[in-house]
């Protein structure tokens, strides 16, 4: 596999003046973006500002939206939701599976259910597993096609505190052993900082903040407050 820094000279996604509108309310509004190869995003904007809008244009599900603009994104997309979308009527194993065949994807699908943990349940019902535990499947259905892109809408929102933490741990770990780019819904500006390495806030139909996290800074307590404040809300620490 290329290093890190390799990876990193190529796009991966590519937005030039994206605008989505719904019933002529501008939602996106000119949108310029590059993520390059391997950079992990996170995006927070208020309830309502678009985010999962971008993300269903990056992921081509809007054919139906009106709006303009060009949109690049790679071949391979997965997409994480904030529920795990498992059909309840087929196994875990068969639910990664999903459209894929043959003993070669079986292996991939036992590897992927084992690197999230799931490892002695490929047999069990959707319905047999925790919340938390489903989206580790989840996880594994998107793993198993190695994306170059992983998209994820508020793939957390809905586990407790505790399997959050958990959650994040994995999904930095996966990320850094398969490296595709992600792109990270989140209303959370904790998760934000811990997940990414960079962290944009969607503001009135544009990006109005773009934060370059450093993992080795000692800094969060200003990323923090920095995008609190591109968010509206400031911090009273008395
Ligand atoms: N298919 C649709 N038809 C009509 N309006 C829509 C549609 N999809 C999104 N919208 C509107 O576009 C705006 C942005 O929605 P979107 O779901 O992208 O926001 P969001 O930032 O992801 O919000 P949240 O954080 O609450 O999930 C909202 O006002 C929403 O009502």
């Amino acid at each position: 596999m290329a290093p890190h820094t390799e990876q990193l000279t190529r796009p991966a996604v590519q937005l030039r003046s994206l605008t989505r509108s719904f019933d002529g309310r501008t939602v996106l509004d000119g949108i310029d973006l590059d993520i390059p190869a391997g950079q992990f995003v996170a995006l927070l904007g208020h309830s309502g500002s678009g985010k999962s809008t971008l993300l269903r244009a990056v992921a081509g599900l809007d054919h139906e939206v009106t709006g303009s603009g060009q949109l690049t994104a790679p071949d391979r997309v997965s997409v994480v939701f904030q529920d795990s979308r498992l059909l309840p009527w087929r196994r875990v194993l068969a639910n990664v599976l999903l459209g894929l065949d043959g003993k070669e994807a079986e292996h991939r699908g036992r590897e992927a259910l084992a690197e999230v943990g799931l490892k002695g349940r490929e047999r069990a019902w959707p319905n047999e597993l925790s919340g938390g535990e489903q989206q580790r499947a989840a996880l594994a259905r998107s793993l198993v096609r190695e994306p170059e892109l992983l998209l994820a809408d508020e793939p957390f929102g809905a586990l407790d505190a505790l399997t959050r933490i958990k959650m994040h741990a994995l999904l930095r770990e996966l990320w850094e052993r398969h490296r595709p780019s992600v792109l990270l819904v989140t209303h959370d500006v904790d998760e934000a900082i811990v997940l990414a390495d960079r962290v944009l806030v969607l503001e009135e139909g544009r990006i109005g903040l773009d934060l370059t996290i450093d993992r080795d800074a000692h800094a969060r307590g200003e990323y923090r407050s920095r995008l609190l404040a591109a968010l509206g809300v400031t911090e009273d620490v008395r």
